[in-house]
């Protein structure tokens, strides 16, 4: 059995973590009140067009931009590397690919000093950095905590037609997958990739694309996605909650999908495992195991298959976004195939009939 060893190809950029998204949304005010007020993401700084925001371990300037635009959409998924010198390979290693490729002395964002932008051969705008304002990490100001504290921003999710590929241009990055869904056919719906040691800093979902899928922030504990629900209940903002509070298969985390008020996907996450060891064995998933994204076998909700947050260029133009010809996933659980089971040699006729099919609404499906 050969196992992947995480180590970067020579001329990748030594990828540390995902560190931030920068986010456009249409009311700053509104967004502000959602990600702060409820949520309790805390500001390093604001001003009439951004906020900088970070969660409660976090020591570096940000790890989510809110900018006020005209159309929602994701400006940035930003890592942060090993050393300067990684982002001069960075450089190289997208230009080598074709890619366009920006450069920024004094950093695109504040809080940030020199950073590589680019398009990347998927169609995201990915940036890269290593100077970066340290802030007060909020670790031991438990006077500062709310019962739902995000702690680490965890990974960001992506859209993309074509998976195999997008695994394949990530590994040469030096990015691993820890776990994906296929099919019997080998048709890979899709796949969890790290580099530091969790589930994933990123995971590439089959879909149309380049669109984003959420942003994952983590609590220490389940008690505190309970909590966020709870709170949202008493706002009487129950309708920003998606799909949740439940347990993920694929990860093992405990998770809440929430979405914000211009559509942006925010999963709240907890507790997955470690992966750091170079033979960390990958799992992969049916695409019929009806546990394989809850593991109570609970429905996914058709809106979390079909919508997803559109990206930017380097110019703040929308990408246009390409189709997946790969099947669908929602096709292949719960549209017309809608098979799935839960115990696989007794097939799909051993659960009862109201779970059968998982989850058809026949006004949308
Ligand atoms: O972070 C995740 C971990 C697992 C899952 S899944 O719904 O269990 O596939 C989704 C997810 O990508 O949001
Ligand atoms: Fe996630």
């Amino acid at each position: 059995v050969s196992y992947d060893v995480v180590t970067p190809d020579a001329d990748a950029p030594d990828v540390l973590r995902c560190a931030s998204m920068e986010l456009v949304v249409t009311d700053l005010k509104r967004s502000r009140d959602f990600y702060v007020d409820v949520l309790g993401l805390v500001v390093t700084e604001e001003d009439d067009d951004a906020i900088y925001l970070r969660s409660l371990e976090e020591f570096i300037h940000h790890n989510l931009i809110l900018r006020k635009g005209d159309t929602p959409a994701v400006a940035a998924f930003s890592y942060r590397v090993r050393t300067p010198e990684d982002l001069d390979k960075a450089e190289k290693f997208y230009a080598a690919r074709g890619c366009e490729v920006r450069r920024n002395k004094e950093g695109f964002v504040k809080g940030l000093g020199d950073s590589v932008r680019v398009q990347d051969p998927l169609g995201f705008p990915y940036e890269f950095f290593y100077e970066v304002e340290h802030v007060k990490r909020l670790c031991w100001d438990y006077h500062v905590y709310t019962p739902g504290a995000l702690v680490r921003l965890d990974h960001f999710n992506q859209v993309t037609p074509d998976v195999p590929k997008a695994v394949a241009y990530m590994e040469d990055l030096g990015f691993r997958v820890t776990e994906d869904i296929q099919d019997a056919e080998g048709t890979s719906y899709a796949a969890w990739m790290r580099r530091k040691p969790t589930v994933h800093d990123t995971a590439m979902t089959g879909g149309d694309g380049p669109r984003m899928h959420h942003v994952a922030f983590a609590t220490h504990e389940k008690h505190n996605i309970i909590a966020i629900c709870d709170k949202l209940g008493a706002l009487r903002l129950s309708d920003h909650i998606e799909r949740g509070p439940g347990r993920h298969g694929v990860s093992n985390a405990y998770y809440l999908y929430l979405r914000d008020p211009d559509g942006h996907r925010v999963e709240i996450y907890t507790q997955d495992y470690y992966t750091g060891d170079p033979d960390n064995p990958r799992v992969t998933w049916d695409v019929h195991d009806n546990q394989r994204r809850d593991w109570w076998g609970t429905p996914v909700v058709p809106s979390w298959y079909t919508d997803a947050s559109r990206v930017l260029d380097l110019d703040g133009n929308l990408m246009p976004l390409t189709e997946r010809t790969d099947d669908s996933e929602m096709a292949q659980t719960i549209g017309a195939d809608g098979f799935s089971y839960t115990r696989k040699e007794e097939g799909e006729e051993s659960m009862p009939e109201w779970k059968q099919g998982e989850y058809k609404l026949g006004h949308q499906l």
